[in-house]
This record gives C-alpha cells, structure tokens and sequence, in this order.
C-alpha cells in the first residue's frame, strides 16, 4: 500500500541542500540493491537549485553515475540547447560536471530533432525510448497545481498513453511533451518538490484533497513525498 509523507523544512536553501542529500541516498540504496538507478528529473528553479547543491556534495562521490539512468517527466519543445529547456538547465546545473554514460541520459527530443516541430511524434517517439519502472520521479509544484505539463482543466489530463504532446500550455512556452499522469504513478517513488509563497494555495488545495490539482494525483507506487519548506505548506491542515 502506496503511503504519503509531508516534510517540511524552514526555507527553499534548506528544502533543496535536504532534496539533495535524500537524491544522492536514493540512488547509493537503488545501486547498491540492483547496481542501476532510474531517477526521473523535473524542470523549474527548485530543481536547478537541487541538481547545483548535488553537485556540491562530497557524497555525490559515492554514485557510479555511469550506472545511472537519467530520464524527463516534461520538456518545454524548443531547439536543442535552448536555454529554456529543462535537459539545458539541469546539464548546466549538475550534469555536464558528471562521469554520466551518455547512452543512459535519456533527454526529450527538441523540436529541431528527428521529428521536427511535430510534437505528437517527438511525445510518440519519446514513449518509445522510455523503460520503466522508475526508482525516483521528482516533480516541481507549479502555481496552479501543475506538475510536469499536466496543467488543471487541460485536455492532456485525460491522456492514458506513456507520453503526451502538450499544446496552448498556460504557462511558456505554449508547446511541451510531457509523462502522462498513468505514467508518473508507475514510479515506485514520487517526490513534489515546492518552496515559496507562491506555492502556498496550490499545495494547500492539493494536500487537502482537492482534485482540481493536478498534483493531487501524483502518487508513487510504494512512496509519495511532499518536500516543502514552511512557506509552500502553509496551508496544509
Ligand atoms: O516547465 C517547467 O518549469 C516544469 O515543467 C514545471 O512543471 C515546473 O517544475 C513547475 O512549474 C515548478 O517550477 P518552479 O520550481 O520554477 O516554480
């Protein structure tokens, strides 16, 4: 039986040198059990944030990163390399300065890749790439509840495939592929990741049941983990 825990912790420094510590213990555990570990990473700036102070961590010298498998749970559709894409934004942060094997970093296609600009068949292409089960999937929170670029009331909440091509996103860009909900429950871990004000109503609504939000829904095969700081949980009663 799939349980919830809430940790909450007093700022985003200490939410992201905490998201760190327990990334690099999950992956020590998941290489020590079966010598891989399968870790879905998340967009957004507390993730950046996560993925700098890894690197930082003496710690962090105890992964074989070569056995590790890195893998998206959205991509904003934009050219290879843009600086707006979440595989840029965490190469910078962390991976560029790892022994990682590139054959295991699994990025989504940008929309200057094999499919071009057609996002249906870049999410279709991705779908065929991935392998599950995933270790460890970590999701940022957004404003309104979002998690990857399943936004609320949006029609790509309904998708039951592996991936899913996000059109008219309301929050930039307008294009994106995304896992779907079905598949993010499959993770045996999942990790909301929130730090902020501005997260405060979201994380309320979601934590208490309010299914509107998506990340109301983004649930772990054996764990879910809320990891907050005092801002973001504000609301949870
Ligand atoms: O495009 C993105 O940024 C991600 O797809 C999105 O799901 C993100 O993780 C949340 O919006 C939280 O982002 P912040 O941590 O920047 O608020």
């Amino acid at each position: 039986m799939s349980k919830t825990l809430v940790v909450v912790v007093p700022d985003a420094d200490i939410l992201a040198a905490t998201v760190a510590s327990r990334l690099v213990a999950k992956i020590v555990d998941a290489q020590a059990e079966r010598g891989t570990a399968s870790i879905v990473l998340t967009g957004g700036r507390i993730a950046a944030k996560v993925l700098r102070t890894v690197k930082d961590l003496p710690a962090a010298k105890a992964i074989d990163w070569s056995r590790v498998d890195l893998w998206w749970g959205d991509e904003r559709f934009l050219p290879a390399g843009d600086p707006d894409r979440n595989e840029t934004q965490a190469r910078e942060a962390l991976l560029d300065a790892l022994p990682l094997d590139p054959a295991r970093v699994h990025p989504m296609p940008a929309s200057d890749g094999l499919d071009g600009d057609d996002a249906e068949a870049a999410a279709a292409r991705y779908a065929t790439e991935v392998r599950m089960p995933f270790d460890l999937l970590m999701l940022g929170v957004g404003e309104d509840g979002h998690v990857a670029s399943l936004f609320p009331e949006h029609p790509v909440l309904s998708e039951t495939g592996t991936t899913a091509a996000v059109h008219n996103s309301p929050k930039p860009p307008p294009t994106r592929i995304t896992l779907t909900m079905p598949t993010i429950q499959e993770a045996d871990e999942v990790w909301l990741i929130a730090a902020g004000p501005d997260k405060t109503d979201a994380v309320g609504a979601a934590l208490n049941g309010d299914k509107s939000k998506p990340a109301a829904h983004a649930t772990g095969q054996s764990r879910t983990y809320w990891l907050l700081d005092e801002a973001a949980a504000a609301k949870r009663y």
